[in-house]
């Protein structure tokens, strides 16, 4: 069975679909995790992720959103072990830089969300999740992508580790929203931030091992902006005034978004979180 039919296209960019490891001969899929034997946390974020690809990547599946961040390895890891025959009619979607070169290096077909617009699922990490699965994302200054990947996909999962599993957003999470701003704009959405949002330590990211500020796979700079905890309780009104500031391209608050959350505890249980407020505990996956 062929992969599946991109979106049409517009005559002006009548161009091929990239899916860089189709080769004709059966996929060599390869695991992106080196190392077989984690402990803590990295076994808490191994747990959620493998355990949310068991519950919803399913074998109909055609199109699926890859996250960033240092738990997505263990949801590509998973559906590696799914085998080359259940992933070769696959395509496989990032969110940035690191997603791609995870698809890539594992031998899955890659694509991009402007070839498939509509994802079957889409899982992801997450800096915090409240009780109500609105999330920070943006540690890793990809949240432009990965908003368009979650809300491109029929099914949005969160993967996390236990520390993520709060009541309220800024709980743990402590250096504030991610926000992605156009370069020459950065000091103007800082004064607004401070004077008007009231978020008088809000900066701009800088980066490490390179001097001057983080610059996103968009092009764009990162500021991060802390919000007292009265306003993270209403996350959906902060993030709109956030992004009604000129300047501002996306804002590292998803809200109404995910359909679960899974995270790794670390007596070696998953708690998943539903958005119909229903918590379970689930044994780990074998
Ligand atoms: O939003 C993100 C990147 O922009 C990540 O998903 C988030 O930072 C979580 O990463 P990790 O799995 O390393 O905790």
């Amino acid at each position: 069975m062929p992969l599946p039919t991109p979106a049409p296209i517009s005559p002006v960019s009548q161009i091929r679909p990239v899916v860089l490891s189709r080769t004709g001969q059966p996929t060599k899929l390869v695991s992106p995790i080196k190392d077989g034997n984690i402990t803590g946390l990295e076994k808490s974020k191994q747990l959620a992720a493998w355990t949310a690809v068991d519950h919803h990547v399913k074998p109909e599946h055609r199109v699926i959103g890859i996250g960033s961040g240092s738990t997505v390895p263990y949801v590509v890891e998973r559906i590696v072990q799914l085998g080359a025959e259940a992933n070769q009619e696959r395509v496989f979607i990032p969110t940035g830089f690191q997603s791609k070169e995870l698809i890539v290096s594992s031998g899955l077909n890659l694509g991009d969300v402007d070839q498939y617009p509509t994802i079957d699922v889409t899982l992801d990490g997450a800096d915090e999740v409240d009780r109500e699965l609105n999330c920070i994302k943006g540690g890793g200054a990809c949240h432009l992508r990965e908003k368009v990947l979650a809300e491109a996909a029929n099914t949005f999962i969160l993967v996390a580790d236990y520390r993520k599993n709060v009541e309220y957003l800024g709980t743990n999470f402590t250096p504030g929203v991610p926000i992605e701003v156009v370069p020459f704009a950065y000091a103007k959405v800082l004064q607004n931030l401070h004077h008007i949002l009231g978020s008088p330590k809000a900066t701009l990211r800088m980066a490490v091992k390179k001097a001057g500020p983080v610059v996103s796979d968009n092009g764009n700079f990162i500021i991060d902006a802390p919000f007292d905890l009265e306003k993270m309780k209403k996350p959906y009104i902060i993030m709109a005034q956030i992004k009604m500031l000129t300047g501002v391209v996306e804002v590292g608050v998803f809200c109404n978004m995910a359909k679960a959350a899974y995270f790794g505890n670390e007596d070696g249980s998953v708690t998943v979180k539903w958005n119909n407020g229903r918590v379970e505990q689930v044994d780990a996956p074998q």
